[in-house]
Formats: C-alpha cells, structure tokens, sequence
C-alpha cells in the first residue's frame, strides 16, 4: 500500500475504485467498503482507493481537542495490504468550499480517475454537506462514474459508526464497541520507565502513555491482550493515575502480563482491550492496592 499525505498531491493515472469518508476506526461498516473496493479493483484491474478526509485543520481552528478511535499511524497499519492507496484529504478551505458538483468533478473524476465511488447509506459530501447518495448517483452519470451504495451494516437496531463506538467506550462498554470495530480496541505506545514501585508489589507493569486524541474509557481496570516484540501474552490494564501512589499523573496505560519478564523499556507494544473489570481507586494503602490487583487477576 503507498499513502499519499495530501490528496492535492495525488497524480495517478490508474482508474480506480474509490472510496471516501472519516474512516475513524475502520469498524466493521469501513471494512465492508474497503472489502467491496478490492473486490472491485481486482475483478476489474483497478487501483482500489481510500480517501480519508482529516478534519485536524477545521478542529485547530475552532480550538477542539479531537478524541479519535485511531491515529493516523494506526489507520495506516490497519489498511496495509487490503488496499492499493490510501489517500489523507486535510479539510482546507480549498475542499471546504467544493459544492458536491465540483467535488464530483474535480476530485472523483479529475484527481482519482474514479470508474467506481462506494459510500454507505449515510454519505454527505460537497458544501455544508450538501450532497448525498442520490446527488452522487446523478453526478455520476455525468462525469462517468458508477455509485455503489453499501446498506447502512447495522448490528441488531444499532447503525455501526464511528460516533456510536466513541459512546461505547466513554462508557467503558469495551465489549460492545469491539463487536462494533469487529477487532478489539487498544493504545500503541513505547513503554516508558514507571516508579518501579510495580515490582516491589509483586505486579510489574509496561506503562504506556495514550497516544494524543486516542477516545479514553473510564479510569480503570480492563482485561487485556499485549502484543510485545510480536508475541501476545494475556493481561490485566489499568487505565489513569494511580491515584494510590501519585498526585496529578499523566494518563498511563499500565499492563501487568501473565508469563512475561522482561521490561520492553523504549519498545513499542499494542495493548487491547477485552473487559471493564472495576473502576480505579484511591486506596488508602499499597498493600491494599496490592490486595486488590491480585482480586483482579483472579
Ligand atoms: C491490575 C492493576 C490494577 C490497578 N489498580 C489501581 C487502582 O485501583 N488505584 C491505583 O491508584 N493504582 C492502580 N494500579 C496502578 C498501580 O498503582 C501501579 O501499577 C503501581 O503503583 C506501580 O507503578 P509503577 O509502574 O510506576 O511502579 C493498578 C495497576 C494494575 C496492574
Ligand atoms: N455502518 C455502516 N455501514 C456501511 N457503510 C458505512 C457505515 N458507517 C459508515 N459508512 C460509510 O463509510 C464511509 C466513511 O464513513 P465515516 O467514517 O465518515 O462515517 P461514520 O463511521 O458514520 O462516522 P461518524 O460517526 O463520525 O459520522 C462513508 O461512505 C459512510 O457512508
């Protein structure tokens, strides 16, 4: 897969199968895109494209701190070798401004050569949003590309989104939001030194610091599953600040793992998520935070 940073400085000239959205996540409803574009891309011997707009630059303006189910980083790695390209679209003025006809126009026909454009359902584009599926049908016709509309993947009453999932976890609801991702949610992050007090407990931990924008769940404990130097080993996670031992900490990602004893110290590990077991707590000694991280492992 080769990602271009800027759509602005894709030159191309292949037709492609082309897909467009936020893609935050790549839950289950983007994976049934990506599926349908590299289906279509090899039946038919045609680039298969993700365009993935950043709404950074909009959120920098307005003065939003962004909470994001992945960086850009992890998207990149999650779409390697399913697809031919992936294309990041910064949300500049200059696309800001495109009415859906320009858009059609000027980016699905005129930067990505498009034969195929697949959106789900929901899909707006263009000015204010100002575009949608039926207004993308008929721009096609026009400027010589074929719409395919995926159904809005739901799972029971819920329509999957991005949106839906960031509740999810907010509300520690882990199990849920990973059904929905259809993989389980997680931090990437290079262990850093902690206090070394984790040894002295008798649960050493690999502390990793919430990469910038990464949705949190609540402070707590989760069952896990740690991924380090590419072998995976089972864990028990505590997500916040410890508050039994710090005052004012940074967020941490704390991962004691069943069957591991090195440190990884400067490596980088994946941490996943699988349960909420109890929310942190202060306690009023360490050999009770002790008892209870053994509780917790049972
Ligand atoms: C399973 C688990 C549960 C934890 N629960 C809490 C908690 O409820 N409250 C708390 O203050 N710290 C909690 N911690 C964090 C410990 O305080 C921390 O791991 C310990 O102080 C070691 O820190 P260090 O790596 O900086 O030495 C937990 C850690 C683990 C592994
Ligand atoms: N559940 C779904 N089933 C099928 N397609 C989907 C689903 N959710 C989103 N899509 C499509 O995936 C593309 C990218 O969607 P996008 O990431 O912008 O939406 P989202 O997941 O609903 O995010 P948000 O909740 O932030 O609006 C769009 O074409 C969109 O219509």
């Amino acid at each position: 897969m080769e990602h271009i940073q800027d759509l602005f400085s894709y030159d191309k000239k292949e037709k492609t199968a082309l897909t467009i959205g936020k893609f935050d996540g790549l839950h289950r409803g983007h994976q049934e895109l990506i599926a349908k574009i590299g289906e279509l891309s090899r039946l038919e011997g045609l680039k298969s494209v993700v365009c993935a707009m950043d709404f950074t630059p909009v959120w920098q303006v307005m003065g939003i701190k962004p909470e994001l189910l992945m960086t850009r980083s992890e998207r990149m790695r999650r779409l390697e070798g399913k697809v031919d390209y992936l294309v990041e679209a910064p949300f500049i003025k200059k696309l800001t401004q495109m009415t859906p006809e320009i858009f059609a126009r000027d980016v699905i026909q005129g930067i990505f050569h498009a034969k195929y454009v697949v959106v789900g359902d929901g899909f707006r584009f263009g000015t204010q949003r100002s575009g949608d599926i039926n207004t993308l049908q008929a721009l096609g016709e026009r400027y010589g590309f074929q719409t395919i509309i995926i159904p809005n993947l739901k799972d029971g009453e819920t329509v999957i989104s991005s949106t839906v999932i960031k509740s999810l976890i907010k509300a520690g609801d882990i199990q849920q939001a990973n059904r929905l991702l259809g993989y389980e949610y997680g931090y990437t992050g290079v262990v850093e030194q902690g206090n070394h007090i984790g040894r002295t407990l008798g649960f050493p931990t690999l502390n990793v610091h919430p990469l910038e924008g990464k949705v949190l769940p609540p402070f707590g404990v989760y069952e896990s599953q740690v991924t380090v130097s590419g072998k995976q080993y089972r864990g028990i996670t505590n997500i916040g600040v410890k508050p039994t031992v710090e005052k004012n900490t940074r967020i941490l990602v704390e991962s004691f793992l069943f069957d591991y004893s090195g440190n990884a110290y400067g490596e980088e590990i994946g941490v996943s998520l699988r349960r909420f077991k109890r929310p942190e707590k202060k306690f009023s000694s360490l050999e009770e935070l002790k008892e209870a991280i053994a509780q917790d492992i049972k």
